[in-house]
């Protein structure tokens, strides 16, 4: 079976639009300010989709674009402004950003109330410290957790692998698990053997950017595999991490690219700066919803 991410995004902006009207029934104007450092040609397409989906669901976005030699006190600053800035709900910073900038202190800099990718170490430490407060988290795990979600995936006490263990995707969404009860295998670049492992996976999990990595004979019959690379083929083509043709004979579910978790990334991102602009995340030992 196919995991329509593209399709079920689609049903989840339905929702996001209505919410986002009573909110402003309610005088409240939901608003996100994305930071784009430098022409990284991927993270320009990221960014025009993200402004084209906000201004699709009804939030105001802040299209914020510096140079390739911005220096770190310069990125810092405007990051201060939005964060002084009370009509702004949500900042982010696309990344990667340039050398001369420390991803790490851009990301602390950005407050944790106003954090929409949850990347901060606030919001990641009660992500792994399975809190009981609502807290913002890493847009693309959360929407694989959607995904698993609606199309009915076991998590309590399968076995999850993860192929690749990213600030962005592998760690938080392995945590993500565990705070549901799976059991979950992180694996990396430096496992032994990693065919073994992925051979046992009730869920697997690729985020690699190696292209068509994973084959069918590393996977189990009727195993659930998300794939969360996006790669270029020989031909230009984008491809995944997963070798869709073969995959597809072998696996139970599966998520395509293009089509599975990008386009689940994108609306996540709407979900969550709606949710700080409703004031979920301030309401403390609120128990996190994933969905
Ligand atoms: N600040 C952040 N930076 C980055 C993040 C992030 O969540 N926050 N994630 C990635 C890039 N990313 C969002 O920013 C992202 C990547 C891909 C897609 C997507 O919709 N992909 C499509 C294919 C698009 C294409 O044709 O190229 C798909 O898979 O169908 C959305 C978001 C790194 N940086």
């Amino acid at each position: 079976m196919l995991i329509d991410g593209k399709g079920l995004s689609k049903q989840m902006d339905a929702s996001i639009i209505e919410k986002v009207n009573t909110l402003k029934s309610d005088g409240i104007d939901p608003k996100l300010a994305v930071i784009l450092v430098g022409h990284d040609p991927a993270s320009q397409i990221y960014v025009r989709n993200k402004h084209r989906k906000a201004k699709l669901v009804g939030i105001h976005s802040i299209d914020k674009r510096m140079p390739d030699d911005t220096t770190q006190e310069e990125l810092l600053a405007v990051i201060h402004d939005y964060n002084r800035d009370a009509s702004i709900h949500g900042i982010l910073v696309q990344l990667p950003l340039p050398k001369q900038i420390d991803e790490s202190a851009i990301i602390q800099a950005i407050l944790p109330s106003k954090d929409v990718d949850g990347f901060s170490p606030v919001n990641l430490g009660r992500l792994f410290a399975n809190s009981d407060e609502a807290y913002p988290v890493p847009c693309t795990p959360r929407g694989i957790m959607t995904m698993l979600d609606t199309y009915k995936v076991p998590l309590e006490g399968a076995h999850a692998v993860m192929v690749g263990s990213s600030n962005i995707v592998g760690r938080p969404l392995g945590a993500m698990l565990l705070n549901r009860n799976a059991t979950v295998t992180y694996t990396h670049i430096y496992t032994k053997d990693m065919s073994s492992i992925t051979q046992t996976a009730d869920i697997l999990i690729v985020a690699t950017g190696v292209a068509h990595l994973i084959k069918g004979r590393d996977i189990k019959p009727g195993a659930t595999v998300i794939d969360v690379g996006m790669d270029r083929d020989k031909a230009g083509n984008l491809v995944g991490d997963v070798d869709f043709d073969e995959a597809v004979k072998v696996a139970g579910k599966i998520t395509p690219v293009p089509g599975g978790v990008g386009p689940m990334t994108i609306t996540t991102l709407m979900q969550q700066t709606l949710e700080l602009a409703e004031g979920k995340f301030s309401q403390q030992r609120q128990k996190q919803s994933v969905l």
